[in-house]
């Protein structure tokens, strides 16, 4: 099989990062990884990371998904302009009441997350159209699927993603090409790091006291709590992403995380929408210390098999 050249984005940190470098460590280097990033002043971690690979299977070069030109540059420095497989992953996150966001605010995420990758199809997809061949991956989220407190404006940009794929796929199945949406759950990287730092520094003046107190004392409360018990690695997140670029038939729609799909299948077993928001309701509002018990006894079992595991013995 002829080595496939490989266009990922956001590769300065996290899930881009650490696919962009297991993808050009493959031992069968069936991959040449261009890993794209908006600012090169942040390609330290990723050079350090890449080790030998850097040069050879993996080449840097700059990309912000919210710049045409930039995108464009990009693809023309590649050669023929041959991606056969795009990984949209730039992104950004925003929590917080929607009265002490600005609109400005929620349109960078919107423009990052959702144009971000509009743009990029709108570059690379004439090509593949043209091939017939490609796949194009998104890194999506389960909050593409479905809401959570507090992340209003972020699980719109995913269900804008999610409703444009879901239309795109039927025409790229014309043109014989693939599209994959990973939707992972929370994910342990600079995103969490960085969208905790935003909600504690937020100013919640515009909120009334009872949001504004909804929002401290029960969401940013148990915030770290849910990432610990539930939490991905980006590694982890990075081998979902490369068995569903090496799958015969790749599926449509893959969620990573297991400990989280009890919620997304929520959704699905009830058409008028009122299970989920009710179930997470009475878990923030009547159930915490149940919820709080529960996060914290996964975490439990996760750092027990960790243990085990560590010492040489196999995970119960
Ligand atoms: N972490 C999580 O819990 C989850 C994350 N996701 C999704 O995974 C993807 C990757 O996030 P993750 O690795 O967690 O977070 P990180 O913050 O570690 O990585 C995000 C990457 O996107 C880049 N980026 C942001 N804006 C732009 C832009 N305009 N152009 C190009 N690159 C940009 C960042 O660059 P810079 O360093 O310059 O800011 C960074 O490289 C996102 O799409 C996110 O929505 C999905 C589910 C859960
Ligand atoms: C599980 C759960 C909660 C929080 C979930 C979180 C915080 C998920 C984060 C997902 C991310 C960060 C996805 C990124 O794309 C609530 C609403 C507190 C209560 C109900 C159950």
């Amino acid at each position: 099989m002829a080595r496939r050249n490989v266009l990922i984005t956001g590769c300065s940190s996290g899930i881009g990062l650490a696919l962009a470098v297991k993808m050009a460590n493959d031992e069968q280097k069936r991959f040449k990884v261009y890993a794209t990033m908006r600012n090169l002043a942040k390609k330290e971690p990723l050079e350090e990371a890449a080790g030998r690979s850097l040069g050879k299977t993996l080449e840097i070069k700059q990309l912000d998904v919210c710049d045409e030109q930039s995108i464009k540059t990009c693809v023309n420095s590649i050669p023929d302009r041959r991606i056969d497989v795009l990984v949209s992953n730039a992104g950004m996150g925003l929590i917080g009441p929607i009265e002490c966001q600005t609109i400005d605010e929620m349109k960078t995420v919107m423009d990052t997350n959702f144009f971000g990758l509009v743009r990029l199809l709108k570059e690379i997809l004439p090509d593949m159209k043209r091939r017939k061949s490609g796949h194009i991956v998104i890194i999506s989220s389960v909050m593409g699927i479905q809401g959570i407190l507090f992340n209003d404006v972020y699980a719109a940009s995913k269900f804008a993603v999610e409703g444009f794929c879901e239309s795109l796929a039927i025409q790229a199945l014309k043109f014989k090409l693939q599209l994959s949406l990973i939707e992972p759950g929370p994910v342990v990287t600079e995103f969490e790091r960085k969208v905790f730092e935003d909600g504690m520094k937020m100013d919640l003046s515009a909120a009334d006291e009872e949001t504004a107190e909804m929002f401290t004392n029960i969401y940013l409360k148990n915030y770290k709590q849910i990432f610990q018990s539930l939490g991905q690695s980006a590694e982890d997140v990075a081998e979902h992403t490369v068995k569903i670029i090496l799958a015969e038939n790749p599926p449509f729609r893959h969620q990573t995380n297991t400990l989280y799909t009890p919620m997304t299948t929520l959704k699905y077993a009830d058409p008028n929408g009122d299970l989920p928001i009710d179930t997470f309701y009475k878990m923030v509002f009547h159930h915490d210390k149940i919820f709080s018990a529960s996060l914290n006894f996964i975490k439990l079992l996760r750092w027990r098999s960790r243990k085990s595991f560590d010492l040489g013995k196999p995970s119960q």
